[in-house]
């Protein structure tokens, strides 16, 4: 068994970025500038704009905080995405989720525009994704895909089993490993068998948000899994982020397997990262 390192990996791409950020600054584009936008505070999304912060900075790139109240409305929330839109020294645009109940997601993913939407989750992306044509992809899929392959090699053949069928991780993760030649199995909450499904996979991939649900009976000895969860939680009266697996049982069955923290969360940063310079390289300014 070895311990996927996510937060080496994830340096390494974002000292690549900063290179090509350098490049083009030296051939007199901006910076690429990426723009975050949180209503008010969710702990996970907190971790997340702190991180991103720091490595917008590592990168080279100009960081741009957008934060509203949390009731805030819509038509409030869809003027910044306008403005952000319009703007010519901001290249990516990412709206944090979950939106507050009373503010419509979809709407405000449809209103960022395609060339900007980092996240790649606006329906123009998510159809070129689904079709296999190139476009921004989701950076937590993108992500696991890249330790997949460093550690895999060609996927082809595999049965990946993707434990969760949200629109950013598990559809698109369902997609990505399609096009990689995999063959796929998503499970949900309403699926009856789910760990004895899991428990066929090569390559096991767990966005669930249930803390340490997946024990050794879900996986099969020899299997690659990937733990996307991020989940606080207090124990002995301390507070810690643990993932969907839970890592002490299942560790030991694996060829390899992702820590939490330290796996998919700096690969999701770097890969945002990777998606704002794309976008910058795609514009004129
Ligand atoms: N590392 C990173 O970069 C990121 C981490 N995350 C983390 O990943 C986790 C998942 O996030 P996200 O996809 O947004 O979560 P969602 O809550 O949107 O989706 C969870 C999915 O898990 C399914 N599910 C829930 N309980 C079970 C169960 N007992 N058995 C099988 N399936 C179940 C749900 O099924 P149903 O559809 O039927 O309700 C749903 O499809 C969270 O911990 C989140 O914090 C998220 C994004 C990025
Ligand atoms: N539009 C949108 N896109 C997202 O991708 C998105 C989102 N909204 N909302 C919230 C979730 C959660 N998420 C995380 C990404 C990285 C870490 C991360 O950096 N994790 C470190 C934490 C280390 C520490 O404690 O600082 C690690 O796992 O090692 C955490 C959480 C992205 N999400």
């Amino acid at each position: 068994m070895h311990v996927i390192d996510g937060k080496k990996l994830a340096d390494d791409i974002i000292a690549e970025v900063a290179l090509d950020v350098k490049q083009l600054v030296e051939l007199g584009k901006a910076a690429p500038g990426l723009a975050v936008v949180l209503v008010g505070e969710d702990p996970a999304s907190a971790i997340y704009v702190r991180n991103k912060i720091k490595r917008a900075q590592q990168a080279g790139m100009k960081s741009i905080e957008k934060r509203l109240p949390v009731d805030c409305s819509q038509s409030e929330l869809e003027a910044v995405v306008e403005e952000l839109n319009q703007r010519h020294d901001v290249h990516g645009i990412l709206v944090q989720l979950p939106l507050p109940k009373h503010l419509s997601e979809e709407r405000i993913i449809r209103l960022i525009a395609p060339h900007k939407d980092v996240d790649g989750f606006h329906p123009e992306n998510v159809g070129l994704l689904a079709t296999g044509q190139a476009s921004l992809i989701p950076c937590t899929p993108l992500g696991c895909l890249e330790m997949l392959k460093r550690e895999l090699g060609d996927l082809s053949g595999k049965h990946a089993v993707i434990v969760g069928r949200s629109n950013i991780v598990g559809k698109p993760m369902a997609n990505l490993l399609l096009q990689a030649n995999c063959t796929i199995t998503v499970v949900h909450s309403r699926t009856s068998n789910a760990s004895s499904l899991a428990r066929q996979a090569d390559i096991l991939v767990a966005a669930v948000g249930v803390p340490e649900l997946i024990d050794e009976t879900w996986v099969k000895p020899g299997a690659v899994v990937i733990d996307v969860g991020i989940n606080a939680i207090e124990r002995d009266s301390k507070r810690k982020l643990v993932g969907d697996v839970n890592y002490e049982k299942v560790a030991p069955y694996t060829r390899a397997i992702t820590p939490v923290p330290g796996g998919v969360g700096p690969m999701t940063i770097a890969c945002l990262m990777k998606n704002t310079l794309v976008a910058a390289q795609h514009t004129a300014h």
